[in-house]
């Protein structure tokens, strides 16, 4: 089943383009990365589907439910951690998580404390004595409380220590077991290929790949890095399936997708005194793909 299903979702903000024609599904239980660069319209298409604001054309769903008809009633079941957090100053952490507590019909106290002690929050603490990630941390809290079955993550880790983002991701891996569903939204590839089994990739406004995360770092590419006796020219590696080909001195590095066999009969030729073949990091595949889309 898919827990949301976006059609052809079309926003302008004027004439300026927001996203074009943007299409994909997240299915029940699945964690889903959305990654593209700054401006792409990675908030545009979570706003459009929490029904913050509207799109010019297309549809969305969540839970088979259209996301402006029933928006308030999807709201119960949804979290959502905006890229960035605004409060009530004055307020103290307590107090505004029972406020947010307050829209959902359960007791929420508990599970607060809980999330607190795991993000390590003072709840007793005003919202303007605390640290930008401090305040961060109040907006996972809030986006948490209610046990959500689909928690939406808006540029959830910018500001948090690397200690806290171990700790947020073993908690989103922790709610995902419980059974929810989580779309994330990063430009940190790492923390995508660390926690999402698919990635949707947005750029300008347009989705340019849907894949497997597996399927983009097993059987893709492969990274070579290859030190040789000699140096060798550029004119050497002219074959189909390299990528991303650096060559400095007698090191050469290179992605290659194709038929492995065919690169080691290649490289015979030639004397070896080191090798690594790795996979190469969701940075390394993506800055190929966006060069080669631009
Ligand atoms: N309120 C707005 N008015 C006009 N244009 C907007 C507005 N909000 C977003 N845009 C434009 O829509 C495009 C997509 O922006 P969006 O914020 O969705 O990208 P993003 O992928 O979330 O980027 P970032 O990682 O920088 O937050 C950008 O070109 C942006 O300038």
């Amino acid at each position: 089943m898919n827990v949301i299903e976006i059609e052809n979702l079309t926003k302008y903000y004027g004439k300026s383009r927001g996203i074009v024609d943007v299409s994909f599904n997240v299915e029940e239980g699945e964690i889903f990365g959305f990654i593209g660069p700054n401006g792409a319209g990675k908030s545009t298409t979570i706003r459009t589907l929490l029904s913050l604001i509207y799109p010019t054309s297309g549809s969305a769903t969540i839970f088979g439910k259209d996301c402006i008809k029933f928006a308030p009633e999807i709201a119960k079941e949804v979290g959502y951690l905006p890229s960035e957090v605004f409060y009530y100053d004055k307020m103290k952490v307590i107090d505004l998580l029972k406020y947010a507590a307050s829209f959902y019909k359960k007791d929420c106290s508990k599970r607060i404390k809980e999330l607190a002690e795991i993000m390590d929050l003072d709840l007793k603490k005003r919202i303007d004595d605390l640290s930008f990630g401090n305040k961060k941390k109040v907006g996972i809290v809030q986006g948490l409380l209610h046990e959500p079955k689909l928690i939406i993550l808006d540029e959830p880790t910018s500001g948090l220590d690397p200690l806290m983002q171990q700790k947020f991701f073993d908690l989103l891996l922790e709610e995902n077991k419980k059974g929810a569903t989580i779309l994330l939204s990063s430009h940190v590839l790492s923390e995508v290929q660390r926690l999402c089994s698919r990635v949707a990739i947005i750029k300008d406004g347009k989705i340019i790949r849907l894949e497997k995360i597996s399927d983009l770092t097993e059987h893709n590419y492969k990274k070579f890095k290859i030190e040789m006796k000699e140096e060798i020219g550029k004119d050497y590696f002219e074959l189909g399936g390299i990528n991303n080909l650096e060559i400095k001195g007698n090191k050469v590095s290179f992605l290659f997708k194709g038929n492995i066999n065919l690169m080691i009969n290649k490289l015979s030729d030639v004397e070896i005194t080191n090798i690594l073949i790795e996979e190469p990091s969701l940075e390394e595949i993506f800055i190929h793909y966006y060069e080669k889309e631009a």
